[in-house]
C-alpha cells in the first residue's frame, strides 16, 4: 500500500508539485499521466527518495517515510527509469550490474538469482557476460527491470519505462511488466505522458497538470472513455494521435 497525502515539492521558486494525494492498494498498478513538466516524475522521485525537498506524507505499507531512506527501504522500493542506457553502468557487464544489489543486500545465492532473473525477463543466459552497448534497447530495459527486481522488492516505480524504446518493442516490455507484477504481486506506480500506455497497465490513474492532480479515473471511466476534465480529453486525443502516427 502506498499512501500519498498533500505532497508538495518546491525547487527554489518552482512549485513543482502542489498538494498531490492518492492511494495505491497492495498489488495495484496506479498511473500518473500528464503533459511534460506537470510534476509526474517529481512525485515518483519523492516516493523513491531521490527528491528530498518535499512536505506532506508518504507512507509505504503504513510506515511514514522520512526524507532520508535506509537500505531496507531501497530493498522494498525500486525504480525503473526511461533510459536504460543512462541507468546502466556502461563498463559493467550484466552479471556485475545484477550482482551489485545482491551484494548490497547480503544475498548468498547470487548465481542462482542472476540466472532466474535473466529467465524472468526473457534474456538468454549469454546476455550475462555482455555490456549494455552490446544489447538492444529492449534488452537493456529488460536488464534494468531484472536489476530492479533481483532483491525482491514489494513496490516498483516505473518512470516512462517504454518511451525511449522503438514502437515495436514497447508493447513487449509493457506486457513483460504486466506479467511480472502479476506473478510477484507488486504494487506499482507508472508514470507516462501517454494515456494509452497507462491505460494498458493501470486500473486507476491520476491526471496531473501544473503540479496538481486535476482528475482521478477508474477502470470503468477508462473503458467508457468518460473523462470530465478538458485536460484529460486533450491527453486522450494526444495518445490517439501517438497511436496512429
Ligand atoms: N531537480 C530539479 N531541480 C529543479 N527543478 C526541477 C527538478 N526536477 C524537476 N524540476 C522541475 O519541476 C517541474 C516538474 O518536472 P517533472 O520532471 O516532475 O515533470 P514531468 O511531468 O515528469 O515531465 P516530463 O514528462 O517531461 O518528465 C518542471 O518545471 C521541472 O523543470
Amino acid at each position: 500500500m502506498i499512501d500519498i497525502a498533500k505532497l508538495d515539492v518546491r525547487f527554489g521558486t518552482n512549485h513543482a508539485v502542489r498538494g498531490v494525494s492518492f492511494r495505491v492498494a497492495p498489488g495495484e498498478t496506479f498511473g500518473l499521466v500528464g503533459e511534460s513538466g506537470s510534476g509526474k516524475s517529481t512525485v515518483l522521485r519523492a516516493v523513491a527518495g531521490l527528491v528530498t525537498e518535499w512536505t506532506g506524507r508518504i507512507a509505504v505499507d503504513g510506515k511514514p517515510l522520512g526524507r532520508q531512506r535506509d537500505r531496507a527501504f531501497f530493498r522494498l522500493v525500486q525504480m525503473v527509469f526511461q533510459d536504460p542506457y543512462g541507468s546502466l553502468h556502461p563498463r559493467q557487464t550484466v552479471d556485475r550490474i545484477l550482482s551489485e544489489p545482491l551484494a548490497v543486500h547480503g544475498f548468498a545465492d547470487a548465481d542462482a538469482r542472476i540466472l532466474r532473473a535473466l529467465e524472468e525477463v526473457a534474456l538468454p543466459r549469454a546476455a550475462r557476460f555482455r555490456y549494455p552497448h552490446q544489447l538492444s534497447g529492449g534488452q537493456r530495459q529488460r536488464v534494468a527491470i531484472a536489476r530492479a527486481l533481483i532483491a525482491d522488492p514489494r513496490v516498483l516505480l516505473l518512470d516512462e519505462p517504454t518511451s525511449a524504446l522503438d514502437v515495436s518493442v514497447q508493447a513487449e516490455v509493457l506486457n513483460l511488466l504486466a506479467d511480472l507484477r502479476a506473478a510477484r504481486g507488486l504494487t506499482c506506480i507508472l508514470v507516462s505522458h501517454n494515456l494509452a500506455v497507462v491505460a494498458h497497465l493501470c486500473g486507476r490513474l491520476a491526471v496531473m497538470q501544473g503540479g496538481r492532480v486535476v482528475e482521478e479515473l477508474d477502470e470503468a471511466a477508462l473503458r467508457t472513455g468518460r473523462a470530465v476534465h478538458p485536460h484529460t480529453q486533450d491527453l486522450i486525443r494526444l495518445s490517439r494521435d501517438l497511436e496512429t502516427a
